[in-house]
């Protein structure tokens, strides 16, 4: 047995306690830093984390758990898998090139990390694809680390997790390949003196077919087989291996990790002789660790394996850094919170206590109350509904819209910063909101668009807005998360039953309303979203929760539409995420009550009033008809950035409503042609009847510039215009 130390964590966040890595790479982007200075802010932020977790007494640091941008993205540029078209001359410039695109050439897809809230870049791979490893990120890693004295595992993405993932390698043909790289890295490693490698197989805690477990355990019988090389640490999480457990626990490898807060500790005989890092700590939520609940599972663990070390239950990379900087907090809130610097210090302290630990007898679970009941509310079906809508509302074949949000501008970041630290007051504010209204109704009604939108300025986050003004929910000044690249956002905690006190969004909307004779769409955000992008209390059944928020968003719906809204758009793009990972029985309860708290939520609106959703990038197709189940009159969706992917899906023919797939890349700075934004036009008119389909963005505008914003709209309505003519 090869020592392993008695505690770890699998991952740690990245982009800095302030955000250091966010500014360093937009100050990058917007050339007004050098990639020396980028580079150097990774290199302290890393240098900061190794520091750190050595202070708090954690055994085993983890290293190459720091990105510029994505880890799988890291992947696929060390094995050499970088399609021709984004080569660029650094490694850094060539994964931004990857996941943003450059001038004339779109970036690759990027999708939902399991499910979780972090999204990372689909690699591609074809038969040309020549894999080739450069290990200079890894190995630099264990090196800085070690010039201040600090021994690391290098964490990388496995090999069968990483073709799974890829947009051309899910069929595992090129396994084979791949390996080969994997084995001169092992070696490369061994070189280096690094004791212990993680390799993260995520995608076995899903459902697998035979054939991919089959792949699973010819992958680490054949790294097990290298001669020289570190001791191999396969990690899994998100929940429990299944079947890919016993597949694993065959193969030569030394340690494996299990994910024990959301799989249950069984089939664990299997392990004998293994050393067992045991995920007891959650990496998903921030609530603090049940002592006794994660002592029982170390027990149970330690019964089978020949070494125990705890651990997290996934990387850290999904919680904040630390509450202790959360002071605006109520302290009866935050006594029940731990972010990651806490959760290392219960990891630390469990090992500790873990060789004299008594068990105590298990506590009653909470029996899970009924479902709150779906009021069918008076909505007719959608054929009565769109004929109401099109007499009420008389827009045009092709109607252009946007998603909601337009630039955030600098200086409404700043106005708001302003107000929450007491130098600007409520009044002023209020009026640089309207202001801002006021310039995207204008800039809207001058580019000719058919149903506007109030452009989002008093959001600072489609969540936290919301969760800013609902009781039930605390927000946090510095708990920020990674959702991709530099971007981040600050999940709100759903602490307690939520209500809604007052309207929230009635007064900006109809303001908006005020200043134009063109509908103006109300914006909110769905129960399940609101739910999925918070940290979400763990003494209710989720459901019952979503539920509660439901019943909140409902009330909102009818206020707007009783103050004249004839258009509600009810954002759902985390409908995908909450999905469970695995069993085919257990996604179809899920949807069912979903779609129901959907439901709940928009069936207050009479016919006339037409109900909108947006999904983004949550992979519609595989769900579609579950979103067509939601029953909004008009779905817009992600379709520019994936090439249209959904409407190549043979499913959406049968779609039953309007559909509006995205026709502009908002991720990219790029500004789509005439031409492709026809073509996508088309493809869309090609499978679904004219009268449903509407012209839109993939997603809401806040993270491009107003010229950007100005000439890609100038181009939607230009062709919906052309298009519109020949029908
Ligand atoms: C991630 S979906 C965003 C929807 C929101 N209405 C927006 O336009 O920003
Ligand atoms: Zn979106």
């Amino acid at each position: 047995m090869i020592p392993f130390p008695a505690s770890t964590v699998l991952g740690y966040p990245r982009i800095g306690p302030r955000r250091e890595l966010k500014r360093a790479l937009e100050a990058y982007w917007d050339g007004r830093a050098t990639i020396e200075e980028l580079r150097r802010t990774g290199a302290e932020l890393r240098a900061a984390t190794w520091r750190r977790l050595d202070e708090l007494g954690l055994g085993a640091l983890p290293s190459n758990t720091f990105s510029c941008y994505d880890h799988v993205l890291d992947t696929a540029i060390m094995l050499g898998a970088v399609p021709e078209r984004y080569r660029a001359a650094t490694p850094e410039d060539t994964a931004f090139a990857m996941a943003r695109g450059t001038d004339g050439v779109p970036p690759l897809r990027m999708t939902k990390w399991f499910d979780t809230n972090y999204h990372y870049i689909v690699p591609e791979i074809g038969p040309e694809t020549v894999f080739r490893l450069d290990p200079a990120k890894p190995v630099g890693e264990v090196r800085e680390a070690r010039a201040l004295g600090c021994e690391t595992r290098p964490v990388l993405l496995g090999p069968v997790t990483f073709l799974l993932l890829s947009e051309g390698g899910s069929d595992l043909g090129r396994l084979d390949d791949v390996l080969g790289e994997y084995e001169r890295l092992l070696g490369v490693l061994a070189g280096e003196g690094v004791a212990w490698v993680q390799f993260d197989e995520p995608a076995f805690v899903a459902d697998r077919t035979a054939a991919e477990i089959a792949a699973l355990r010819r992958a680490y019988e054949r790294l097990g087989a290298v001669t020289r090389r570190p001791a191999l640490f396969v990690a899994s999480y998100f929940g429990g291996l299944g079947d890919a457990l016993p597949a694993l626990a065959a193969t030569p490898v030394e340690a494996i990790g299990l994910d024990l807060v959301r799989g249950a500790p069984e089939g664990l005989g299997v392990l004998a002789g293994k050393t067992v890092v045991a995920g007891v700590v959650s990496g998903r939520d921030v609530w603090r660790t049940d002592r006794e609940r994660a002592l029982r599972a170390l027990l149970a663990v330690r019964e089978h394996a020949a070494q125990v070390v705890v651990s997290t239950s996934c990387s850290l990379l999904h919680v904040p850094y630390d509450v202790t900087r959360e002071d605006g907090l109520d302290p009866a809130v935050r006594e029940r919170l731990a972010f990651a610097e806490q959760k290392v210090a219960e990891v630390v302290e469990l090992a500790a206590a873990l060789p004299g630990a008594v068990t105590a007898p298990a506590p009653a679970v909470h029996a899970p109350a009924a479902p709150a009941s779906v009021s069918g509310g008076g909505r007719s079906p959608y054929a009565v509904r769109a004929a109401a809508q099109a007499e009420a509302l008389g827009l045009p074949p092709l109607p252009v819209t946007t998603i909601g949000s337009f630039p955030q501008t600098g200086e409404l970041r700043a106005a708001r910063a302003a107000l929450a630290s007491g130098e600007l007051d409520e009044a002023a504010y209020e009026g640089l909101v309207r202001a801002e209204i006021e310039r995207v109704i204008r800039l809207q009604e001058r580019l000719g668009l058919d149903v506007l939108v109030h452009g989002e300025p008093e959001r600072n986050d489609m969540v936290q807005y919301f969760a800013e003004h609902l009781e039930g929910f605390a927000v946090t000044r510095h708990g920020w998360v990674q959702s991709y690249g530099s971007r981040c956002t600050r999940p709100p905690i759903l602490h307690g039953d939520v209500r809604r006190p007052a309207p929230i969004t009635v007064r900006w909307t109809s303001y908006a309303q005020s200043l134009t004779a063109k509908p103006v769409k109300g914006m909110l955000t769905g129960p399940v979203t609101i739910v999925a992008w918070s940290f979400v209390r763990d003494d209710l059944p989720l459901r019952e929760v979503v539920f509660q928020v439901a019943d909140a968003v409902r009330e909102e719906v009818r206020d707007l539409e009783a103050a004249g809204t004839a258009i509600v758009q009810v954002d759902e793009p985390a409908l995908r995420e909450l999905l469970p990972l695995r069993g085919q029985a257990e996604r179809e309860r899920y949807l069912e009550w979903a779609v129901a708290a959907y439901r709940r939520a928009t069936s207050g609106a009479g016919d006339r009033t037409q109900i909108h959703t947006h999904l983004c990038y949550s992979d519609a197709e595989s769900i579609l008809a579950a979103v067509d189940a939601l029953d909004a009159d008009v779905t817009s969706v992600e379709s520019a950035r994936s090439h249209a992917r959904l409407l190549a899906e043979p499913a959406v023919a049968g779609f039953g409503r309007g559909l509006g797939p995205g026709v502009y890349d908002i991720h990219s700075p790029r500004v789509p042609t005439e031409a492709e934004v026809e073509k996508s036009v088309r493809a869309a008119l090609a499978v679904l009847p004219a009268e449903r389909v509407w012209v839109n963005p993939d997603c809401g505008l806040k993270t491009r510039t107003y010229p950007q914003v100005e000439a890609a709209l100038t181009t939607l309505v230009a062709v919906a215009r052309r298009l519109r003519a020949r029908l």
